[in-house]
């Protein structure tokens, strides 16, 4: 693994980095002052409260509960329609932003394979990795548009338990990870970002009407990233108990049961949307 990293590494830096596309999107990722500079400061930073997470999670679930429940001024289907194919490209974008700066990031600042699977403890959250982590904590809060666009599109069957608990407890995840100089973070964001382009691709084509052949292809790449997140935790798992001692390692017990708990959901979402037998009704 090391041998492999520090081989990207190498052709990073020693070829990559002398085309001019490469410098300009170094910049803006990884090395802009901004990035290089940035600090998870407890009550400084936006979102670093845990006032603030109370508060959002709060109001993300009672204002779904509520909306849920009473009758809203029908918005257009067209207006519906073209907010929702902004709000997926808006996504989409992010999404892909998010997993070339944060794969950047890992490779140009980390030394080697040891320090991006495994922070010393007492790592201080900044710089360019912390950036990108505040920035995906901020893109999942971002994402309850989605239960918004649920919601005004009358789709209540579509506000299951999977989407509505994921949306809450994903921006939590996000801020233990971020508090805690979570080492397994920085893996999970480019998996999560690289699999959410492929996602909001799919959700813009389903908002222009177009129903896409491959929406079993989205679930399975969304369940081979939880799995994905197992192998890094497992990594890190031994590196704490062999070596030094990782980062956030209370953020990791989270992760563990926030992920199973995904991994299930996603496996008991596939086998009621893919099983033969619904394959075949909507083959009828
Ligand atoms: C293929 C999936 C991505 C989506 O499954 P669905 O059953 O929701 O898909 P679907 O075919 O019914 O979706 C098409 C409908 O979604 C509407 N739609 C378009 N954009 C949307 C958006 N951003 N959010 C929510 N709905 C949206 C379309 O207009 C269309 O409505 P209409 O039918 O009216 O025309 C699946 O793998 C999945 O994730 N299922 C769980 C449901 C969910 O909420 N997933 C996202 C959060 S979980 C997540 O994100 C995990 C992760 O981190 O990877």
């Amino acid at each position: 693994m090391e041998f492999l990293f520090q081989t990207i590494k190498h052709c990073v830096v020693n070829h990559l980095a002398k085309k001019p596309v490469f410098s300009t999107l170094e910049y803006w990722l990884v090395n802009n002052p901004h990035i290089l500079n940035f600090s998870w400061i407890q009550g400084q930073t936006l979102g670093a409260s845990p006032l603030f997470l109370t508060l959002t999670v709060f109001s993300y679930l009672s204002l779904t509960f509520t909306l849920s429940l009473v009758t809203l001024p029908s918005v257009g289907p067209r207006i519906l329609r073209f907010l929702t194919a902004v709000h997926n490209i808006i996504l989409l974008t992010l999404s892909f932003t998010m997993a070339v700066g944060c794969t950047l990031s890992i490779i140009l600042r980390s030394a080697n394979v040891d320090c991006i699977v495994c922070y010393p403890i007492n790592t201080p959250p900044t710089g360019p990795l912390f950036f990108w982590s505040h920035i995906f904590y901020l893109s999942k809060i971002f994402e309850f548009m989605d239960t918004l666009l649920i919601i005004l599109s009358n789709s209540i069957r579509r506000l299951t338990f999977l989407h509505v608990y994921h949306h809450a407890t994903v921006v939590v995840m996000c801020y233990i990870s971020l508090h805690t100089s979570q080492s397994l973070f920085p893996g999970v964001i480019v998996i999560n970002s690289s699999v959410h382009v492929i996602m909001y691709f799919y959700y813009f084509l389903c908002a222009l009407g177009i129903r896409p052949k491959w929406k079993r292809f989205v679930t399975d790449c969304q369940i081979v990233q939880f799995f994905s997140s197992f192998a890094i935790m497992a990594w890190i798992f031994y590196y704490h108990f062999t070596g030094m001692g990782c980062s956030g390692i209370w953020g990791w017990c989270f992760d563990a049961v926030f992920i199973t708990s995904l991994l299930v959901l996603f496996l008991d979402f596939r086998s009621k949307n893919y099983s033969n037998k619904n394959e075949a009704k909507k083959n009828i």
